[in-house]
């Protein structure tokens, strides 16, 4: 581990003194190394590269991530019911705490996590512990101090950057494959037509030129390393600052503003973090009967009826004929449909199964 520290810092001082060109190179070697931090090295133990041994549980989990007592803790115990130690000092929470949002039928896991500091992604702290359980979640809460300066942001950002998390990006859309015999092949999940190997060739030769989509390049060949994950910035303790700063915090993107101690601005939060996690409510209904609507079925944007099967039971599209779907998603009321089918928010869905007994649950 210490290994690849140093290597990284030679890499750091060779960038400074390095012309575009090079750069470039140095980058991708940069990139590969800082993947290895994440990876338990020989005798390092489950601390070095793993996240918290909390298991993932509910609909969707929430990480909230920032440096050391900005309120992460006190946000927890307002939204859950678990209580995670609130203090004056920095580092007081030294573990992952879960707790349970209940929004909208469905079940947010949020996790707690110590505070990090500069260098998180080089291990300092338990940085790379907190990173990876920022990855497994489908959303970071990164939380700031809306009284301290404000490069907190993107100094937290570039440390999350480093370690390979892309925060509120797509997913470049092409794919690369090294080939074993030397050279590479490249698809792209909806081809354009304009598009063939020379003109690729010319274009990657041609962006290694620039800086900036060097940076693109390397995610493209890095990119199982890369997670995208959806990303609300909060700045907490907005009661001890001037209304002019609060403002100004709250015109940036993806940003919302709140005071754990006063009770200001909680629940938009939650609201936004609802709105960012896209989640389905599904109602299902038997023959004959009215549709549930006390209990929702959650699951994921995209979905099809095949999810809506599996969430009901392991086994249930097994023996599945068609399903009746009222709603956003159908073209007639109701419209008869197969597992491909995409659901919509608070569509109500009929499984129509072989057996008998098997229409819904
Ligand atoms: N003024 C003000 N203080 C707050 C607010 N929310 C939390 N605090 C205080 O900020 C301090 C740190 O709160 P914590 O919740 O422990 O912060 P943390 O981010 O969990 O800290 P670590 O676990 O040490 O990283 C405590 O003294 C809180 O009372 C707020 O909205 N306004
Ligand atoms: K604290
Ligand atoms: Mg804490």
């Amino acid at each position: 581990m210490v290994n690849i520290t140093e290597k990284i810092k030679e890499i750091e001082e060779e960038m400074k003194r390095t012309k575009k060109y090079h750069l470039g190179l140095l980058k991708g070697k940069l990139a590969r190394l800082r993947a290895q931090l994440l990876e338990p090295g020989p005798g390092a133990g489950a601390a070095a590269g793993t996240g918290f041994d909390v298991s993932k549980s509910g609909d969707a989990r929430i990480a909230l991530v920032g440096f050391p007592s900005v309120g992460k803790s006190t946000f927890l115990s307002k939204v859950t019911k678990t209580k995670s130690e609130v203090a004056a000092y920095s580092f007081t929470t030294l573990t992952a705490i879960p707790g349970v949002l209940e929004y909208g039928g469905a079940e947010i896991q949020v996790l707690d996590l110590p505070g990090i500091i500069e260098g998180a992604a080089e291990g300092k702290g338990r940085g790379r512990q907190v990173i990876s359980a920022a990855k497994t979640s489908d959303m970071v809460l990164m939380i700031l101090d809306a009284t301290k300066r404000a490069e907190q942001r993107a100094l937290l950002e570039a440390e999350l950057e480093a370690v390979g998390i892309r925060l509120n990006q797509d997913p470049p859309n092409i794919y690369l494959k090294l080939k074993k015999a030397g050279g590479m092949k490249i698809t792209f999940s909806s081809p354009p037509k304009s598009l063939d190997e020379k003109m690729l060739y010319n274009i990657l030769r041609d962006y290694r030129i620039l800086n900036s989509t060097v940076d693109q390049f390397i995610d493209v060949i890095m990119k199982e390393h890369r997670t995208y994950i959806k990303c609300l910035y909060v700045y907490n303790k907005i009661d001890s600052i001037s209304l002019e700063h609060l403002d100004t915090l709250a015109h940036e993107p993806n940003t919302a503003v709140m005071s754990c101690e006063l009770d200001l601005g909680i629940r938009d939060v939650v609201d936004k973090c609802w709105e960012e996690l896209r989640l389905m409510r599904i109602y299902t209904k038997r023959k004959g009967i009215e549709p549930d609507f006390s209990e929702a079925l959650i699951v994921r944007q995209n979905s099809t009826i095949e999810d809506v099967c599996d969430s009901i039971h392991r086994t249930l599209k097994e023996s599945f004929k068609y399903a009746l779907v009222w709603g956003a998603s159908s073209r007639h009321m109701p419209q008869r449909v197969g597992l491909s089918h995409v659901v919509a928010d608070e569509d109500v869905v009929s499984i129509v199964g072989t057996k008998s007994g098997l229409a819904s649950k």
